[in-house]
């Protein structure tokens, strides 16, 4: 899959003040390939209006060229993006979010639409004229609900009634959302209460803008208020990529841990069943509706405690012994679904999610990881308690998302760079069965209440997303949708060959290499290695503009999934760390000796690009070698003691390097490519956004001011109102800028195209 970064806030926050949460981090989240909707925050994706000029491009642009023939930068806007797939409780329809780009405004938008699992014309449900996404169905089937920002109601859950004659979609105040038991006659879910009033009292500095006034405790203040409006910054998380800068607490630290409420369906009246100094997390309620299974602190401490002490282990020095002590931070506890004492479920070590009863709700399902660096698996306990057991055994991949069938336990995973829809075997003894597979990608899949229909999202090299429906065992797939007919008959897409090749200490790594628009036999061509990010993420058999877009230029384009990268069990993921740059760079060098000696590859004209960890790798590969001749390093990283103090992601190298800087200095200096950049020669585009927090600006500007000042051809193009997504969620004309660069730059160093001669 696409590396996409789609980290909460909280995620964000926890890397920052602990190494513990690293496990966490695996930054594989679903990848959404060129759109997503309601993201962006104060980093500016996809804001409507804020570009320069505000002119409608498409009013001067000519009308693209009908094909069949290869991609031009404007097909880009033409992809429509699926995701989200929900099957109705009877079977019968499919809702699913549909997400394209409108070049002439320069926003993304997403509609929900519906369509029957027998066949048929989808049709729009939601308007053209308001974001919509992530349809869920409820479970009476009285109403399709959604996420909305539309005006003129509270919170973004809006629905549409299924049971009367409709228009305008609502707000149900007597329909919560949460888990509910089989009758469905109530949801459970979590409720933070509301901060204690506290008496007005004057605030001096209340006209001041929010990141300006002086947070709590701060020992400076404005001399005159209304003259500085710069930002004040006590606290550590100040900065959040994707979301900006976040001003600090103008008040002392209080805690509201999270409780349990419930609200009978029909009823607007909520019940808060649990008062507890700690916070209850994922709430599910048994399907005879008696008991409430979730997941709390491992020994029940206030938040406060837990914060406090994390905080101040989070100010120590690396400490082998303890910090690379497996930790069991949180367990899961049943209480009465009206409230009382909980009770343990199991003391289990390690991380537990996704806590799911058994249809006859005598049995608890989780996705438990029992250390940060070992494989998750599907554990199944009796309800009464006693010792979780594995269903899936020593198998080399993780589980992604499952439910608890009338017939049994079935689950996504990716398997590599594919992914599958899978059964356990119950007894755990026999390795899983796959039940949807092949070379793709599938996204997302949702069944109906018996378990009979299953609908998914899927994609291929070649081909964008589109809906599939299928029996739930997996058989009689059929596809039902074709929003990408027009853009998939004018464009050739390209396919990709997979290759597996053995590198260093024998291990075995999959890779991919994608054949040039218009290739022909006996020729030859350029090549161009892509790197993806995280480093714990991947590419796969998955449609990618990113790809399409170098090999519509007539070049091969290879990628692979070198060691650190996720999919292919937690031993490999984690096999990086501390060595950065070394096993995983003799991957990348391995796969293009592989294509190299290829008849049909010049090996003379080859080329290198990444993003993030990807980018630090280009620049590391610029100090190594130059058989490139030509590199683009994409939201870089250029020096690791710099980014650890830039960035809004610390505890990524606090685990990997083991330690902050001072700790292990040594390991962060020799893992930093501007400690040899003397040694570059080769010809670098530097592409970074304003507002990355992520990978700030500072380790492009001294990476392009090093090969200025050497005489070494560097371009830097900064992108504005960008944050570290731009390549997946920025404001498409400058995303879509940011491919032509990237044309531009590989077509003029390795095929000797003149600038400004590239075709859009
Ligand atoms: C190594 S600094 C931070 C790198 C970042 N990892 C997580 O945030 C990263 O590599 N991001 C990837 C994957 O999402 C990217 O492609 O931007």
């Amino acid at each position: 899959m696409h590396p996409f970064l789609d980290l909460p806030m909280h995620v964000s926050a926890q890397w920052r003040r602990a190494p513990y949460a690293l496990a966490l981090l695996a930054c594989a989240a679903p990848a959404a390939l060129i759109a997503q909707p309601g993201r962006g925050g104060g980093g500016g994706a996809g804001g409507a209006g804020a570009a320069a000029g505000g002119a409608s491009p498409s009013n001067a642009l000519p009308a693209l060229p009908k094909g069949p023939r290869a991609m031009m930068l404007r097909d880009w806007y033409r992809v429509a993006n699926l995701s989200n797939p929900a099957v109705s409780p009877d079977g019968k329809r499919i809702a699913v979010t549909v997400t394209r780009a409108v070049e002439a405004d320069n926003r993304r938008h997403s509609e929900i639409w519906v369509v029957n699992a027998a066949g048929g014309e989808p049709q729009r449900w939601t308007s053209p004229s308001t974001e919509s996404s992530n349809p869920r169905w409820s479970a009476d089937g009285k109403y399709l609900f959604f996420t909305s920002q539309r005006a003129g109601g509270t919170g973004n859950t809006w629905a549409i009634r299924l049971d009367q004659p409709s228009g305008e979609a609502i707000q149900v105040g007597d329909y919560p959302n949460g888990s509910m038991p089989s009758d469905g006659s109530f949801a459970v879910f979590t409720d933070a209460g509301r901060p204690a009033p506290t008496a007005p009292s004057p605030d001096p500095f209340g006209q001041m803008q929010p990141m300006a006034r002086p947070p709590f405790e701060a020992i400076t203040r404005p001399s005159v208020s209304a003259r500085f409006d710069g930002r004040h910054v006590v606290d550590m998380s100040y900065k959040v990529n994707g979301v900006g800068f976040v001003p600090g607490r103008r008040v002392a630290r209080t805690w509201r841990p999270t409780q349990i409420a419930r609200q009978p369906i029909g009823d607007t009246t909520k019940k808060v069943i649990t008062s507890t100094a700690y916070s209850h997390r994922g709430p599910v309620v048994s399907p005879d509706g008696k008991w409430i299974a979730f997941t709390a602190d491992s020994r029940l401490r206030p938040d406060s405690v837990v914060d406090r002490e994390r905080d101040s282990l989070a100010t120590l020095p690396y400490n082998k012994v303890r910090d690379e002590a497996e930790r069991n931070d949180a367990d899961i506890y049943i209480i009465d679904a009206n409230g009382g004492t909980p009770r343990k479920l199991t003391d289990w070590m390690g991380a537990e999610s996704q806590i799911t009863w058994s249809p006859d709700g005598k049995q608890i399902a989780f996705i438990g990881r029992p250390g940060r660096t070992k494989n998750s698996n599907i554990y199944v306990v009796d309800a009464a308690g006693g010792t979780p057991r594995a269903l899936l055994g020593n198998w080399q991949y993780e589980p992604g998302n499952f439910d608890w069938l009338p017939g049994g336990i079935q689950f996504t995973a990716e398997i590599g760079g594919r992914s599958a829809v899978l059964r356990a075997d119950m007894s755990g003894k026999s390795l899983p069965t796959e039940l949807v597979s092949g070379r793709r990608q599938l996204r997302g899949a949702s069944y109906d209440e018996s378990g009979k229909t299953l609908a998914y999202v899927a994609t291929s090299m070649n081909k964008p997303t589109e809906l599939f429906v299928a029996s739930g065992d997996g058989t009689g797939e059929r596809q039902l949708t074709n929003f990408n007919k027009d853009v998939n008959a004018d464009v050739v897409w390209s396919d990709a060959e997979r290759i597996t090749y053995k590198s260093v200490g024998n291990l075995e790594i999959e890779g991919w290499l994608m054949k040039p628009y218009g290739y022909e036999a006996g020729k030859k061509y350029p090549m161009v290695i892509y790197i993806h990010g995280g480093p714990h993420s991947s590419y796969g058999e998955g449609w990618f503009d990113e790809f399409q877009n170098l090999a519509a230029q007539g070049m091969f384009v290879l990628f692979t999934n070198p060691r650190g990268s996720s999919g292919y069990g937690a031993p490999f993921t984690y096999s990086t760390r501390g060595r950065w740059g070394m096993e995983d760079y003799q991957d990348l060098m391995k796969a293009v000796d592989i294509v190299s000696v290829r008849a049909d590859v010049d090996s003379t004209k080859m080329g290198a690009t990444g993003g993030s960890y990807g980018g630090f790798m280009t620049t590391w590969m610029a100090t190594k070698t130059t058989r490139f001749k030509a590199i683009e390093t994409d939201r870089t990283i250029t020096d690791w003691t710099y980014w650890y103090g830039s960035s809004d992601a610390q505890g990524l190298t606090e685990f990997e390097f083991y330690g902050k800087p001072w700790d292990n200095q040594k390991l962060y200096d020799e893992l930093s490519p501007i400690r040899y950049v003397n040694k570059v020669k080769t010809p670098m585009l530097i592409v970074q956004s304003e507002e990355d927090h992520r990978t700030p600006m500072g380790s492009a500007e001294i990476w392009f001011m090093s090969l200025k000042k050497q005489g070494v051809p560097v371009e830097l193009i900064r992108y504005p109102r960008s944050n570290h997504d731009l390549s997946r969620t920025g404001e498409p004309w400058l995303l879509v800028d940011r491919l032509g660069r990237l044309r531009q730059w590989f077509g003029y160093w390795l095929q000797g195209v003149q600038p400004g001669a590239v075709a859009n």
